[in-house]
Order: structure tokens, then C-alpha cells, then sequence
């Protein structure tokens, strides 16, 4: 079972617009609402490929209310902790041509207790078995830049490796605290990790590394549409397919992370897994989770030990 935290959820809305016109009146072709944050998004993945997940959540008000129970109705095993604050609402402008503008609501201000009780829900389902625990996304006001540094802590108590997707202050704080089983940074959160531009895949790797040695054994960085770069100790590995056109990019990295954890093996077969469960997202609109129908391993290739001096946006 694997436990996912997200601290700040969000109802996900998207609108399909033809042609995005800052400043003016924009008519939407379409609009979606799904349960979002990364965390949930982990879970709703694996949950449609039958890979047993709960989500830990906080919950407040009524877009909060509308976000359990979309996750009720697609099945998805959650907990959620009630909180004062009301739950935010991200939205996602979708143009024609794929091109993807988000608006991330800052979400409700947390109080100590409540972090603490979202903090006590996940080690309940680590208490019942869970063997994986991710933590995942941005932090709400309130909760603590160290969040994450609290719940590799309690993993840690119960021998439970801890994965974690977030960036910013959060991202540096775990990082530096160690003892972490993977991160899936995209480029632009590790170079801001690392304060330097990421061109080739040399520069990620050197940046993956300096991760590697503050204490994480595994680090997935996903290139957006030139596909991802799996980086560990004993080597390094690249995955990708043809560029596709987005329907909606949002929740590709979390269905990247989720196709991941979703079953063991070698690293390879793990990354072609996470880039063909990315791919599958971003051909699907707002916040969807693929289906076992949707991903098409064929489609990806592999390379181990890629050239270190191709630039990323060739690969
Ligand atoms: N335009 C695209 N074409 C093909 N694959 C894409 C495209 N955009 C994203 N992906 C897939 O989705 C994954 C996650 O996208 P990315 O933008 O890196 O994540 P994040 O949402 O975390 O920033 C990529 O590794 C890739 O497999
Ligand atoms: O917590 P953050 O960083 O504000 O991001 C939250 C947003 O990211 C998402 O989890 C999507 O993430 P990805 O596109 O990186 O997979 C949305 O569902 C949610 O609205």
C-alpha cells in the first residue's frame, strides 16, 4: 500500500479555450473539474491500474467537500483530515495548440495542530502496513518549510522509504535533511535546487548527484516533452518518445512518479514505465489519470548511460 500526503489539494478546474487573449473576454470550449494536487494524482494513477493507494488530505469547505467526493466516486482511498481553512481551487488555461497556463491558489493557512494531525493520519496507515510513503506538492501556509524533513522523520521510525515531489524551500529543506528514497524534480525545480541553468543532460546529472550525495538514493527528473532522466549511484538512464501535442500537461509529472512506484524491477523498465504513464497524462484533459488502455510502452525508448553532452531540449 502506498500512502500519499498532500498537504495543499486542490479542486482542479481546467477550460479549453481556442486561443488564450490576455486581457480580454475568453469563451471556453470546455470546462473539467477533477480531484488535483500531486499527492492525490500519485494515488488516483496507481489506484486506476489496480496498485493499492490511500491519500492523507486536509479538507475544508465546500470546494473541499466536492474534492473527497470526487475521489469517492473514482474509488480512490483517502483520508481527510478536516480543516478551518477552505480547500483552494487551481486553474488551468488550455489553448489549441497545447500550450498550458496554471494559476495555483496559495490554499488555506494550516495551524500546528492540523499539520500535526495530517502528520498522525499518515503514520496511522504506516502503523496498518503501508510499505511507501510520498509526499507531495507545494506547502500551505502554516505547515512548515520542514514538513517533509516531519514525515521522512516518521517514516523513518517505521523503516518506510519516503518519496517526495515538491520544490522551493521545501524541496532544499528535505534534500539537505537526507534519507530519502527518491524525488521526481522537473529541470527547472532542480536547477532552482542547484541555483544554476540545466542545458545538457551532463549538467542534470552533475545536479542529480549533488542530491545523490546529501542523502537520496533515487532522483527522477522529468524533462516535460523530452522525457525523463532516472539517476542513481551505480548509473544514469533516459526515456522518451516523439513530442506529442498536450491536451492538458497538468498531472503528467504526478502519473510520471505514479507509473514509477506503480511495480518494482530495473531502472530501466521503471523509467520507460513513468514516461509512458506522463505520456498517456498529457493526452488527456485537465487533471484525468490514465488508464491501463492508455500507455503505450512501445512508444518510449530507453538508453542507458546517455551522452552526457547532448543538450536536453535534442533529446
Ligand atoms: N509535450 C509532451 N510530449 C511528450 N511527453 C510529454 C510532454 N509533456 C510532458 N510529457 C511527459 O510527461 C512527463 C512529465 O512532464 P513534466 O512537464 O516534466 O512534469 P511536471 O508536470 O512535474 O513539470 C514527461 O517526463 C514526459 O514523459
Ligand atoms: O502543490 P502545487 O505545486 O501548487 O501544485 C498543485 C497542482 O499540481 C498538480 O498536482 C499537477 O501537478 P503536475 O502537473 O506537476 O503533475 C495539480 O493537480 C495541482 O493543481
Amino acid at each position: 500500500m502506498i500512502v500519499t500526503l498532500t498537504p495543499n489539494p486542490s479542486l482542479d478546474r481546467a477550460l479549453d479555450v481556442e486561443r488564450l487573449e490576455v486581457g480580454e473576454v475568453n469563451r471556453a470550449v470546455a470546462a473539467h473539474v477533477h480531484a488535483g494536487g500531486k499527492g492525490i494524482n500519485v494515488s488516483r494513477a496507481l489506484v486506476r491500474h489496480g496498485v493499492p493507494s490511500i491519500a492523507v488530505l486536509p479538507v475544508g469547505g465546500t470546494d473541499g467537500a466536492r474534492l473527497v467526493t470526487l475521489l469517492a466516486e473514482h474509488d480512490v482511498p483517502a483520508v481527510a483530515v478536516p480543516v478551518d481553512g477552505d480547500t483552494r481551487s487551481n486553474l488551468t488555461l488550455v489553448e489549441r495548440d497545447g500550450t498550458t497556463t496554471k494559476v495555483n491558489a496559495p490554499g488555506p493557512v494550516l495551524s500546528a495542530a492540523e499539520r500535526d494531525a495530517l502528520l498522525d493520519a499518515v503514520e496511522q496507515q504506516l502503523t496498518a502496513g503501508a510499505d511507501t510513503v510520498v509526499g507531495a506538492g507545494s506547502l500551505p501556509v502554516g505547515a512548515g518549510a520542514d514538513l517533509y524533513v516531519r514525515l521522512a522523520r516518521v517514516a523513518a521510525r517505521h523503516g518506510v522509504p519516503v518519496v517526495l515531489d515538491t520544490s522551493g524551500a521545501p524541496f532544499v529543506a528535505a534534500v539537505r535533511a537526507g534519507g530519502l528514497e527518491l524525488v521526481k524534480p522537473n529541470d527547472d525545480e532542480l536547477a532552482e535546487l542547484v541555483g544554476h541553468r540545466l542545458d545538457t543532460v551532463g549538467d542534470v546529472v552533475d545536479a542529480a548527484r549533488q542530491v545523490i550525495a546529501a542523502g537520496t538514493r533515487t532522483v527522477l527528473v522529468s524533462l516535460g516533452a523530452h522525457g525523463a532522466l532516472l539517476v542513481r549511484a551505480e548509473g544514469t538512464w533516459w526515456a522518451g518518445g516523439d513530442p506529442l501535442v498536450p491536451l492538458s500537461t497538468v498531472g503528467a509529472g504526478d502519473s510520471t512518479l505514479a507509473g514509477y512506484l506503480a511495480a518494482d524491477g530495473d531502472p530501466a523498465d521503471r523509467l520507460r514505465r513513468a514516461v509512458a504513464w506522463g505520456r498517456a497524462a498529457v493526452l488527456l484533459p485537465g487533471t484525468a489519470a490514465p488508464a491501463p488502455s492508455d500507455i503505450h510502452l512501445d512508444d518510449v525508448r530507453v538508453v542507458t548511460d546517455p551522452d552526457t553532452r547532448v543538450a536536453l531540449k535534442e533529446l
